[in-house]
């Protein structure tokens, strides 16, 4: 689904490496956490797949397509593939919380007599149907980046990113937050989770791919039997 081949990045105008010849393949159904400390590289990575930037150095493919090779419109078809959240919610202020979501659908071009199912269906997997009337500044922390999460799972997209989707969550909302991205990744969505907090891997035990100063130095599955299996420096 998403591969990496040794990829590097620069960026331009700092010179500032973020990447080094990183290699790593994510199949169709993953769920992947991508841990590293601040400033290892876990945005620049999604970033990669989002083809909000292009590898200065080797290949970033998508269902075996070389993003690099996309123009134009084809970079927004791309990423309609994708459902991002990030750390802050990013909603729209002067939007409530179904017309947040009826402005993605409306960009999508999902046609308007599907809004309504879609919308409460979104709601219903985040727990928040009540709320779709409120504002994004009536809503808790916690309870705006699960309007985030639906909003991304909207569209029922193949690949969800997820760049520190509970960073600003105290652990019981963190936990909400992890059990919708399963609910997702049970439904067959590969996700992709970057975090720096371990209670995320130890609550919901999955492949860890660890990034340190833009390298890969860990990549790690829990085995059968609970065991980590442990692959080296890829
Ligand atoms: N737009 C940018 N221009 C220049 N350098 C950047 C830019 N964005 C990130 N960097 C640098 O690239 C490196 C990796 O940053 P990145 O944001 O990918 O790390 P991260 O692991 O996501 O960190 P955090 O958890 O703090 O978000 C850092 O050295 C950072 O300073």
């Amino acid at each position: 689904m998403i591969a990496f081949h040794r990829v590097g990045l620069e960026y331009p105008r700092t010179k500032t490496k973020a990447l080094y010849n990183v290699s790593l393949e994510i199949k169709k159904g993953e769920f992947v956490y991508l841990l590293g400390h601040s400033g290892a590289g876990k945005s620049t990575l999604l970033a990669l797949v989002l083809r909000r930037l292009v590898a200065t150095e080797g290949a970033v493919y998508f269902q075996g397509q070389n993003l690099k090779a996309l123009r134009g419109d084809q970079v927004a078809l791309h990423r309609r593939r994708i459902g991002m959240v990030f750390q802050d919610h990013r909603l729209l202020s002067d939007l409530t919380v179904e017309e947040n979501l009826a402005f993605v659908l409306q960009v999508q071009g999902v046609p308007r007599k599907e809004w309504e199912v879609r919308i409460a269906q979104a709601l219903r997997r985040v727990g928040l149907v009540h709320k779709k009337r409120a504002f994004p500044e009536e809503l808790s922390v916690g309870e705006a980046q699960r309007v985030a999460l639906a909003r991304a799972l909207l569209t029922d997209p193949p690949v969800i990113l997820a760049d520190e989707p509970t960073g600003n969550l105290d652990l019981d909302n963190a936990l909400m937050v992890l059990e919708i991205l399963k609910a997702a990744h049970a439904r067959g969505a590969t996700v992709v989770v970057a975090t720096h907090a371990r209670e995320l891997p130890e609550a919901y035990p999955a492949r860890t791919i660890l990034l340190k100063a833009g390298q890969v130095v860990r990549d790690e599955r829990p085995g059968g039997d609970g065991s980590i299996r442990v692959k080296e420096g890829v």
